[in-house]
């Protein structure tokens, strides 16, 4: 195992915290996530006059100070509760503390099946009012690997193959996938994002539960069994 390798399974943490503390803290910061979003678009769209944007500025670096008063000084992980509700809200595709996130609220069922009904709007722009394609590929690679982890199969991404069908319009999509095969430690699960004319993105995704967690689980299992 590498340093880094190491260093990153520090960021799953469990904090046993009850679930009444996680949805009081959900109700905090999925509210300050959502205004962040807010801000996001506003400042693309603004045409407010050159004052009340330095005025903008100032009180966004107001917030900014505030917030920052008392922060964790990295990325913020993957965290437990006592219940044993994951929460990975750092994630830049769903993460609830993450405004860069669209969000997605993805739906799973446990024959690894995952969907989402979910709002691009003019922050994920590439081509002039269509979704940027790489935008495309970081929800597909999250919904894919919801599936393949609502499937029993979790995953990293190994491989991401996509196929641009016809450009993706900004506004209300759709994306679903589905775990298509298990072949020992890959699971491959496809799936697409569609618009109002049908399928945009097609996916394909091979996700691999990787070498140093296939060795814990192993170890788990032979000291149970000891
Ligand atoms: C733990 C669950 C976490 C779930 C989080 C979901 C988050 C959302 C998705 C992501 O964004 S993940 C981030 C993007 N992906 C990465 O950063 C992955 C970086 N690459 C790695 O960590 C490793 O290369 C990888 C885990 C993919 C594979 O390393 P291993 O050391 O486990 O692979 P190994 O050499 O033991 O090969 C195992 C099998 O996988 C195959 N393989 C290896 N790398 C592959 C690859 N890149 N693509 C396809 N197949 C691959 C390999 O041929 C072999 O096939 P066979 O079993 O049939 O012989």
């Amino acid at each position: 195992m590498t340093e880094s390798t190491s260093d990153q399974q520090l960021l799953y943490v469990n904090d046993q915290l009850s679930d009444e503390e996680i949805q009081r803290e959900a109700d905090l910061y999925g509210p300050l996530t959502d205004s962040v979003r807010g801000l996001i678009a506003a400042t693309l769209q603004t045409e407010v006059g050159e004052s009340d944007v330095r005025r903008a500025r100032a009180l966004i670096g107001e917030a900014a100070s505030l917030l920052r008063a008392k922060a964790i000084p990295g990325p913020y992980g993957v965290r437990w509760g006592a219940s044993g509700r994951k929460r990975g809200w750092g994630n830049a595709a769903d993460g609830l503390r993450n405004a860069v996130a669209p969000p997605l609220n993805i739906r799973t069922d446990p024959d690894g099946r995952a969907r989402t009904d979910f709002h691009l709007g003019p922050q994920y722009e590439g081509p002039a009012g269509l979704v940027h394609g790489g935008v495309s590929a970081l929800i597909l690679d999250q919904v894919l690997g919801d599936a393949a982890v609502a499937g029993g199969t979790p995953g990293m991404t190994g491989t991401l193959t996509l196929r641009y069908r016809r450009p993706t319009p900004l506004g209300d999509l759709y994306a679903e996938a589905r775990v298509d095969r298990v072949e020992g430690v890959k699971t491959i699960v496809v799936g697409h994002i569609s618009g109002s004319d049908g399928i945009c993105v097609e996916a394909e995704g091979v996700f691999i539960l990787p070498r140093w967690a296939r060795e814990a689980i192993a170890e788990q299992n032979a000291s149970t069994a000891g």
